[in-house]
């Protein structure tokens, strides 16, 4: 659809076109392979209703709307995981522009550090504001990238050693790659360093650090110490 330019020259148009087209592609293929699953995504849930603590699909069929719509961009994903007892059992990240599927069947270990300085991936558009003081604490490079998924996924890559959300988000934009991430070794949290649940009743997880475990001491306590400071 990018390449071809779709049938539309408005962006916001080639991002609804694209999570549309790739959430029916999802749905269709796991009502055919797991019609007894309930699927969970921005567009609500089809199939069965979700049990509590019962297996459900989550999926964000278009991770980074917007950069799916800039052209040469290759920070956007696909997000499929499946949950069961509020746990990722099993994930897959596709990071189409790259030619990559990265998954919770890849090694077990982590990258290689990717510099001395260590650098967090941030968003590009919704920066939370704590996030430069948490990088001058810890003396760490900032990396504005689109996509929660092409952000973690850069941590598994070894590309970056951390990601950094608050602010707002959806269980669909974390659960499969925090299943990645936690499945490649990382330090997959909420920002108080308590673990994501997923599969709840109300899907709104609003921050998150994954990072490499030797960093993430470091990185909590920078977040609770700038956190504080910012709410006196
Ligand atoms: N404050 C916020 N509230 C709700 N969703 C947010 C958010 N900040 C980021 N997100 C969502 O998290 C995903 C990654 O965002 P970002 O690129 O800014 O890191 C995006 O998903 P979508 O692209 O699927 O809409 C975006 O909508």
């Amino acid at each position: 659809m990018r390449t071809t330019g779709s049938s539309t020259s408005d962006p916001k148009a080639l991002g609804a076109a694209g999570d549309a087209a790739a959430h029916a592609l999802l749905c269709e293929a796991l009502a055919q392979e797991r019609p007894q699953d309930p699927v969970l995504s921005e567009h609500g849930v089809s199939g069965p209703a979700p049990r509590p603590g019962g297996r459900v699909w989550i999926v964000d069929p278009l991770d980074g709307t917007r950069e799916f719509s800039e052209p040469g961009r290759t920070d956007w994903a696909v997000h499929v995981a499946l949950v069961e007892e509020h746990e990722v059992r099993a994930a897959a990240v596709a990071l189409p522009a790259r030619g990559t599927v990265l998954s919770t069947r890849g090694p077990a270990e982590q990258a290689p550090r990717s510099a001395s300085r260590s650098r967090i991936a941030v968003s590009r558009s919704r920066p939370p504001e704590f996030v430069h003081d948490v990088a001058a604490d810890v003396g760490a490079e900032l990396v504005p990238m689109g996509s929660a998924g092409a952000k973690i996924s850069a941590v598994v890559l070894g590309e970056v050693d951390a990601y950094l959300h608050g602010g707002g988000q959806y269980e669909w934009d974390s659960a499969a790659p925090v299943g990645v991430a936690r499945a490649a070794g990382l330090h997959t949290s909420r920002l108080d360093g308590s673990a994501p649940v997923y599969g709840r009743t109300d899907p709104w997880l609003p921050d998150l650090l994954v990072c490499r475990r030797d960093l993430a001491g470091a990185l909590l306590d920078a977040v609770s110490r700038t956190r504080a400071e910012g709410s006196r």
